[in-house]
């Protein structure tokens, strides 16, 4: 599968997913074109490495339902004695073909630059192209054959009706989406088959699953079918035969497992597509929409209500099935029309209110913050710092100070994330605060955390300690003193110091040094360190287990730190010359330590 995933996954090939929003504006170019300035197949053909990245993937692809193909249809080629494979690539599939069915003439037409050098593209053809082109491409077709027994074979994907959602629903619509963003093409259902091929002019057609969806691997991939279409008018189309019962079981039985391991990698692969059509979903405001209406909403009324103008509603319907599959929305007919609704998950994509995750995710989301994810194996190599740095040539807090637009998005997405946590912390901190007359938070951002401290506990003199950019970034609380300066030269005196997701951003090392800075800061009487961070739990398999080993990677990447276990935090506590330490779950995905410097 590797050829697919790393052209899946190439960042060339992912950009256009950061564009999902634009693709509400017309009916015009994919989101690659406006991207890359130039169409899918442009781009390939100027660009040899990416060329030979997505053959690769091709061929792959190709390999894995040929087989399919050839034992679930054989009959499909009785009478015919030649076949062209329109967009055929390099003819991997019509290879196989061939040697099937040696009396068949096999030709492979694509675009020069294909047939020239590298292969490419050996089916799925029409979903690479809107209707009218594919209307073009069929009357095409049907001039090619003849009108005695002519037929035009389409292997493609067809989705699944809304009421039956198979197995490989999710890949589909993903696989929908990649169409819509990459080429301007789509994934079509059965009726939207059966109309396109009529359209073109054609008599009717059948359509035939490969094989079983529970054995066939092709399935599994892409959820193809072939579309047999009849060239001829009033020709009865021909149907092949089913393999029978038994001799789909035994296959089912040899390759369960095999399937059961690739839908799992390629669950995995297509991940990134949930984050993106999530982030297009807050970017529309899609939430905040239907939370306004109150109720069920039509396609059309969403459409006129999306703060762009929304000229492809088409593109809006297939974000919004998408969705639905994802369970943030769902559907209901009322007087049989479609409507959307809000699913509970969904209210925290709604804006403005306290709780809303949407500042965190959209930073999270962000092309720029995304872009080191790319860079995990310079990192390994030890060609840089960090892979933030190998992607923009100087470590986050520099490139923060350098890019006030991204700096903001950053502040926000911090003080969001300050916000979900502020209930859990003000219960988890009562008690530590008990005698504490002044708190310093060192790398306290905007100090959306310490303000609520400060409200909650108004004896306190709340200072909030950052770096020039951010101070100059963060509001005037009158609650809040505010001080600018660097943690790793001078920490300002008192009683306590909290650091909230401040030490997973550094190393050992880098973390002993803040530590020694904060011992001076507080008084050997009483003083403490208080430290708001993830606790790893390696065997724990709580809700959060997920989500703390990915801010691991992210700290990796983004600022040379790291997320640790107690044991971890234990020695790090104690190699800066702590007394000791005290650890307190709360409930959020950080942990209170509560370190005694002396
Ligand atoms: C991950 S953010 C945490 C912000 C805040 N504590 C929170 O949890 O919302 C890390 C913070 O450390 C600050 N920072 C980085 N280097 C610093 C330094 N040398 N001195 C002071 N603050 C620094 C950053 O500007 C940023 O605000």
């Amino acid at each position: 599968m590797a050829p697919s995933i790393l052209m899946i996954l190439d960042q060339d090939y992912m950009a256009p997913w950061h564009l999902l929003k634009d693709c509400m504006w017309g009916v015009g170019a994919a989101a690659f074109e406006k991207g890359a300035g130039k169409s899918f197949w442009d781009y390939m053909a100027d660009d040899p490495a990416k060329n030979q990245l997505f053959t690769e993937a091709m061929v792959f692809d190709s390999q894995t339902w040929t087989s399919e193909l050839i034992t679930g249809c054989k009959d499909m080629f009785d009478g015919s004695r030649s076949v062209v494979d329109v967009g055929g690539g390099n003819g991997t599939a019509l290879r196989a073909i061939a040697q099937a069915f040696p009396h068949l003439k096999c030709t492979v037409y694509d675009v020069p630059h294909v047939i020239a050098d590298s292969p490419n593209h050996p089916e799925f053809v029409l979903h690479d192209w809107g209707n009218e082109e594919c209307i073009k491409i069929l009357k095409r077709c049907k001039e090619a054959v003849p009108q005695e027994g002519g037929k035009i074979i389409i292997v493609d994907t067809v989705l699944d009706s809304d009421s039956d959602v198979g197995p490989y629903s999710h890949l589909k619509l993903y696989s929908d989406l990649e169409m819509m963003l990459t080429f301007g093409g789509k994934e079509r259902t059965e009726e939207e088959w059966e109309k396109l091929i009529l359209d073109a002019g054609f008599a009717g057609c059948k359509i035939k699953c490969i094989s079983a969806v529970q054995s066939s691997r092709h399935f599994l991939i892409k959820g193809s079918f072939i579309i047999w279409v009849s060239a001829g008018i009033g020709i009865d189309l021909f149907v092949p035969s089913s393999p029978s019962n038994s001799t789909m079981l035994s296959m089912q039985v040899q390759e369960d497992d095999h399937q059961a391991a690739q839908a799992k990698i390629w669950e995995i692969v297509y991940g990134f597509s949930d984050t993106l059509v999530l982030r297009s979903a807050i970017q529309l405001g899609i939430a905040d929409i239907l939370h306004k209406h109150g109720g069920p909403i039509s396609l059309a009324e969403l459409a006129s209500r999306i703060p762009v103008n929304c000229r492809n509603v088409d593109h809006l319907y297939r974000i919004m099935r998408y969705l639905v599959h994802m369970k943030l929305f769902s559907t209901r007919t009322i007087d049989g029309q479609l409507r959307y609704e809000l699913e509970p998950a969904a209210k925290f994509l709604v804006k403005g209110w306290d709780q809303s995750m949407v500042p965190a995710l959209l930073a999270i989301s962000d092309v720029d913050f995304m872009a080191p994810w790319h860079h995990i194996k310079e990192g390994l190599r030890g060609e840089c710092a960090t892979a933030f740095e190998k992607a923009f040539g100087r470590s986050i807090w520099d490139y923060m100070a350098g890019n006030p637009a991204k700096n903001q998005l950053f502040n926000e997405a911090m003080a969001c994330d300050s916000r979900l946590l502020t209930s859990a912390l003000i219960s988890g901190c009562k008690e530590m605060l008990d005698g504490i007359r002044s708190v310093v938070d060192v790398g306290g951002g905007t100090g959306t955390a310490l303000r609520a401290i400060a409200q909650a506990f108004p004896h306190l003199k709340c200072t909030v300690y950052d770096l020039p950019h951010v101070i100059a970034d963060s509001p005037n609380y009158p609650e809040v003193q505010r001080i600018q300066g660097d943690m790793f030269k001078s920490i300002p005196s008192a009683d306590a110091i909290l650091m909230k997701c401040i030490l997973h951003d550094w190393d050992d090392e880098e973390c002993i040094k803040i530590l020694k800075r904060c011992k001076e800061a507080v008084p050997q009487e009483g003083g403490k360190v208080i430290i708001v961070d993830i606790v790893l739990d390696l065997n724990s398999d709580s809700f959060y287990s997920h989500m703390r080993m990915c801010m691991d990677l992210d700290m990796m990447l983004n600022t040379g730190g790291k997320e640790r276990t107690e044991e971890e935090w234990k020695k790090l506590i104690f190699d800066a010359g702590f007394a000791g330490y005290n650890i307190k779950c709360i409930s959020a995905v950080q942990s209170v330590i509560e370190a005694y410097p002396y």
